[in-house]
């Protein structure tokens, strides 16, 4: 097989194919329960000749039989069955020539949903362990392929598991909007201009819940270099990758594909590296070694990042008619994480996403992207294509401001749809209050005709939310509202 996989698992045939000298840890079984040698095989099993089935006078004999093996072992061979040798040889060896085919060919009905009317499978799933255990191997064909691998290998099909039922596939948007607002916020600097730039943002937030900045103060270098390490990461080996491999969502640092792989029905067209940015000295050591300007790149344009969301929040804030520093003390305890996505070229885009609709469960979030591809739902229930902005950030309000604002603001929903002939990359800064800080309306935004609309919550909560729930099938926030 050309390339390498680069998949959690791989199969005994992969493994026979590697020549292992030994068999991995993971298939290592309990003394007690490995077969013991048996020197000859049985000859004490029954065989039945069932012709006689179809004879009348020799039929009960061999139901009697049947009977005795039935009682004694639960067990019988049949001969003169009936169905012909050629049949049988045939079966046997299509199923050797399928076992035979490369890889990719047979990735393409890879799944471990037993409810699949097909499905193809290496023995059952294991833990994490296996997965860095697989990452040892240098062709691997494990059970979920990244993205990026799957791109490398040319499959002239999505597979199957990342197939959206029809209503959720994407539908091909001729232009993208050019009704979204783009805000150049160097007024926000100037006293007297500061009041209109303000009221931008509210219509913004009050109307679709995103916009775009430009002129923002963060130069276009540390923008192009932060997409550029991020694309040398996405492209590293496997093996470098995987080190960072996690689907536990408490983790600070984890790379996956999908949303997460071990637990989606549906798969995503996207690979991903999060990990938390602020205090940038807490969280740097563990960001990925390679490639080795990584942490250098990433880390100017995550310093520059959070200097810029303050400034924008401050503004939102102010723009809700409360006090610019409300939130002052919460927003330098407040967490940054940041997801950086690759979406590579995917051969049926319109069959699948690389995300699904969803809200940032945060106060703001930050995106620099080098291509378009992200779609927001506007109030009318359409979805609108975000234009690529040469230079501009996208601004995208989470829950966190939903609640706060009492429902005045609304978290943008959005998805990602994906290209035949583009990798995208988006870096995206999640912004939200401490873990365990929570956050409920503000009580200036609360009177009679105003009550209460929302339960409060910390990102902890959010966190539990998605580690035990599917969200692409109900919100978070939707578990917050009072009367919903
Ligand atoms: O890639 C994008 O444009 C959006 C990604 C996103 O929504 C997320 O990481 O939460
Ligand atoms: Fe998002």
């Amino acid at each position: 097989m050309e390339g390498e996989g680069e998949r959690s698992y791989t199969s005994a045939m992969t493994l026979n194919k590697l020549g292992v000298p030994h068999v991995p840890h993971r298939y290592v079984l309990p003394p007690s329960e490995r077969p013991s040698p048996i020197a000859n095989s049985s000859n004490t099993l029954p065989i039945i000749d069932i012709s006689s089935l179809q004879d009348l006078t020799l039929r009960s004999h061999t139901v009697d039989e049947i009977r005795r093996a039935c009682k004694e072992i639960r067990f019988f061979q049949v001969i003169n069955h009936e169905i012909s040798l050629s049949i049988i040889k045939d079966a046997l060896d299509i199923a050797t020539e399928f076992f035979n085919l490369p890889i990719k060919d047979k990735l393409l009905l890879e799944s471990d949903n037993v409810y699949d009317p097909l499905m193809r499978d290496t023995s059952k799933r294991g833990d994490t362990n296996t997965i860095k255990d697989g990452a040892c191997i240098s062709e691997g064909e494990r059970s979920y392929t990244s993205a990026m691998t799957l791109n490398k290998l040319g499959v002239p099909h999505v597979p199957h598991r990342y197939v959206l039922p029809p209503s959720e596939r994407p539908i091909p948007i001729a232009n993208s909007s050019n009704t979204l607002p783009i805000i150049d916020i160097s007024s926000l600097q100037d006293p007297t201009l500061r009041f209109h730039t303000v009221d931008e943002i509210r219509r913004a937030c009050k109307e679709i819940g995103f916009f775009q900045v430009i002129n923002h103060g963060i130069p276009l270098s540390i923008m192009k270099e932060a997409i550029a390490t991020a694309t040398e990461f996405f492209n590293l080996p496997i093996e470098e990758k995987l080190l960072l491999e996690s689907d536990n969502v408490y983790d600070p640092v984890r790379y996956g594909t999908s949303l997460n792989h071990t637990t989606d029905k549906v798969h995503f067209w996207r690979d991903f590296i999060k990990h938390y940015s602020h205090p940038i000295s807490k969280w740097i050591h563990l960001w990925p070694l390679n490639p080795p300007d990584y942490k250098e790149k990433m880390g100017n344009y995550a310093k520059a990042v959070q200097v810029l969301q303050k400034q924008l929040l401050e503004a939102v804030l102010e723009s809700l008619g409360l006090n610019l520093n409300y939130l002052d003390k919460e927003i330098e305890e407040g967490m940054q994480a940041m997801a950086v996505n690759c979406y590579p070229a995917c051969p049926e885009p319109d069959l699948t996403l690389g995300m699904p609709p969803h809200s940032d469960y945060g106060s703001i979030t930050i995106l620099l992207q080098n291509y378009q591809g992200l779609q927001l739902k506007d109030q009318n229930d359409n979805w609108l294509s975000v234009p690529a902005v040469e230079g501009a950030l996208l601004v995208q309000l989470g829950d966190q401001l939903e609640v706060l604002s009492n429902g005045n603001y609304r978290s943008v929903v959005h998805r990602v749809t994906v290209s035949k002939e583009k990798k995208r990359l988006s870096i995206v800064s999640l912004h939200s209050l401490a873990l365990n800080k929570k956050i409920g309306p503000a009580s200036k935004l609360v009177d009679d005709l105003n009550p209460v609309s929302y339960k409060e919550f910390s990102f902890n909560e959010f966190l539990d939310f998605i580690s035990s729930n599917d969200i692409t099938k109900g919100r978070f926030i939707n578990t917050l509202k009072r009367n919903p």
